[in-house]
Parts: structure tokens; sequence; C-alpha cells
């Protein structure tokens, strides 16, 4: 008998770097960017029914029903893969959004492969992805679930392993709208393009950067105060700022002083997503 119900983790990502080289003639952006995940996510429950309707349990400030990335997902899948399941959802939901660690992308990728599994549509991971993509730039990522260096708008990837520190993520109060940051006429979208392979260190420049910080000075203190103690940087087009520790310890050293005045958490950098992670353990 196939399990009807499934309780599936959600991970966050970091952008270590993001290049910006172009703009394309349909507005979207050009980028190399190195994505990790992070061993820290929302949980999400499936449980499949019969008469094909798809249900979020779970409100969103903010986001209605019809919106929420989980429903787009589900219903895309069941619309393309003529299957006439549907399913109940909860979430709990502990990524920030509009924080630039992808919640609302992977919450879609999740879905994906749940449901892939739930409603046993036997999809491979390449036609997965690419109905992620048409959900949003960040989801084949997370379908795929590696670490990866990206290309295109975020869609072309090429798995790799840099070194899994542990993070201490820092999540200032405002919600930045990426694309906002992507149409401000000040952002920089001439990065030349890195050829070599694997890319050399010393490219972790995020170019969202200044446009960022000068529209939000709440990032800004939350990229002094963490400086002080690591390099501290910006994911996607932010809001959250993030910086590498050799241990757990040290993190939540750093983090005890911050966090008095800023929210933030502690969570392993992971090459390997913890949802393919649990998924494998399913198999
Ligand atoms: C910048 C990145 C880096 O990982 O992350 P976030 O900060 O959002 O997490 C992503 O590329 C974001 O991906 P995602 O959040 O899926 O973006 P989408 O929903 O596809 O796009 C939101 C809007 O951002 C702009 N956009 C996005 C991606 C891109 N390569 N070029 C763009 O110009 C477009 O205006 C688009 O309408
Ligand atoms: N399931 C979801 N989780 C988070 N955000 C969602 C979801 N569905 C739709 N959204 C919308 O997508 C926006 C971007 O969310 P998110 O992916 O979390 O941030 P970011 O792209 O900055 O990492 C949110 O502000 C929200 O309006």
């Amino acid at each position: 008998m196939p399990a009807n119900r499934l309780i599936l983790p959600s991970p966050a990502k970091l952008n270590l770097m993001l290049h910006i080289l172009g703009r394309r003639e349909d507005g979207y952006h050009e980028l190399q960017t190195m994505f990790q995940f992070l061993d820290y996510g929302d949980e999400i429950t499936y449980a499949v029914r019969d008469d094909g309707v798809i249900q979020l349990h779970t409100e969103f400030d903010g986001v209605p029903h019809d919106s929420n990335l989980i429903v787009k997902a589900a219903r895309k899948l069941q619309e393309q893969s003529g299957c006439a399941l549907g399913v109940d959802i909860w979430i709990e939901k502990v990524l920030p959004m509009g924080g630039g660690i992808g919640g609302g992308s992977s919450n879609a990728a999740t879905t994906l492969l749940g449901l892939n599994h739930l409603w046993q549509l036997g999809w491979d991971e390449d036609r997965l992805a690419a109905l992620g993509l048409t959900l949003g730039a960040d989801v084949p990522v997370f379908v795929r679930g590696h670490a990866a260096f990206a290309e295109g708008v975020g869609e072309k990837l090429t798995p790799v392993d840099p070194e899994e520190p542990w993070y201490l993520v820092l999540v200032p109060q405002v919600s930045v709208s990426t694309a906002e940051i992507f149409s401000d006429p000040l952002l920089t979208r001439n990065t030349p393009p890195i050829k070599v392979r694997p890319v050399p260190k010393g490219n972790s420049r995020n170019d969202c950067l200044p446009v960022v910080t000068r529209r939000y000075p709440e990032v800004r203190n939350a990229l002094n105060l963490l400086g002080k103690f690591t390099e501290a940087k910006l994911t996607g087009t932010g809001s959250c700022v993030f910086g590498g520790f050799p241990s757990k310890a040290e993190a939540d050293k750093v983090s005890a002083l911050l966090t008095e005045t800023l929210t933030g958490f502690v969570a392993k950098g992971s090459n390997v997503s913890m949802l393919h992670r649990k998924l494998q353990s399913l198999l």
C-alpha cells in the first residue's frame, strides 16, 4: 500500500556569491551565482484526497491561497500530469518571506517532489525542474537538491561541493522585493562572466548589495554588526545576511551577542538538501 500522507522538509538556500552579467530582452537578468542549502527550513505535510481538490490549510499573511507557490506548484503538476487526485496541505513556516533564502521557491520544489511521490507520477527530475522554472528562477536548484553554480537566470546548474560551515543568518525585519531590486537603475549589470571552472576562490561578491544597502538601512546595520566577527554577506536580494564559522559553538557565541538586538538563527551549510536526504530514506 503506498503511503497517502507525507511530511517533508523545505530547506533554505544561500547565495554564496551573485554576479549580474546583463539583462535579457524579457527583463530577466543573466546571473552567475553559487547556491548552497541550509539544514534549516519549513516543514510541509501532505495528505492525498480522492476528489481532486488542492487545499492549503495554513494561512499566510499577505499571500492569498491561490497565489501561494505551494498551491500553484500543486495545480500545475496536477494539470500537466492529468492526475485525478488532490491533496490537503499544512505548513509550519519558519523561513522569513522576502529574505533571499528562497522559502517560496523551496516550498514549491518540495511540493513538486512530494506530490510526484504521493501521486505516484514517476516524473523524472528534469521534467520537475522544467516545470519548477515556470514558477520561479530559484525552484530548479531546490528540485535538484545539490549545491550548484548557476547560470542563465539560475536554471543552468553545475553541481559543486563548497565547504559546509556553520552559518549565522541574521534576519533584518524588512521584506525585500526581488523585482524592485532588479529594476533599480543603479544596479550593476555588467560584471564579466567567470569562465574558469571550478570557480576560483575570491569571487564572493553579491552585485545586489550596494542597491539593497542603500534602500534598506536595516540590512546595512546587520552587515556592519556581523562584519565585526566574520565576512558578512548578503544572500540573493536580501534581506538576510550571513557569515560562516568553523563550528556550531562559534556561530552560537556570536549569535548570542547579536540576537539581543537582531533576529537570527544558526544552521549548517549543506551540499545535499535535507529534502533529498529525507526522500532518499523513503525509498
Ligand atoms: C535573486 C535570487 C538569487 O537566488 O534570489 P532571491 O533573493 O529572490 O531569493 C533569484 O534569482 C530570484 O529568483 P526568484 O525569487 O525565484 O525570482 P522570480 O520569482 O523568478 O522573479 C522575481 C522578479 O525578479 C526579477 N528577476 C528575477 C530573477 C532574475 N534572474 N532576473 C530578474 O530580473 C524579475 O523582475 C522577476 O519578475
Ligand atoms: N509558500 C510561500 N512561501 C513564501 N513566500 C511565498 C509563498 N508563496 C508565495 N510567496 C510570495 O513570494 C515572495 C518571495 O518569497 P520567498 O521565496 O520566501 O523570498 P525570497 O525570494 O526573497 O527568498 C513572498 O514575499 C510572498 O509574497
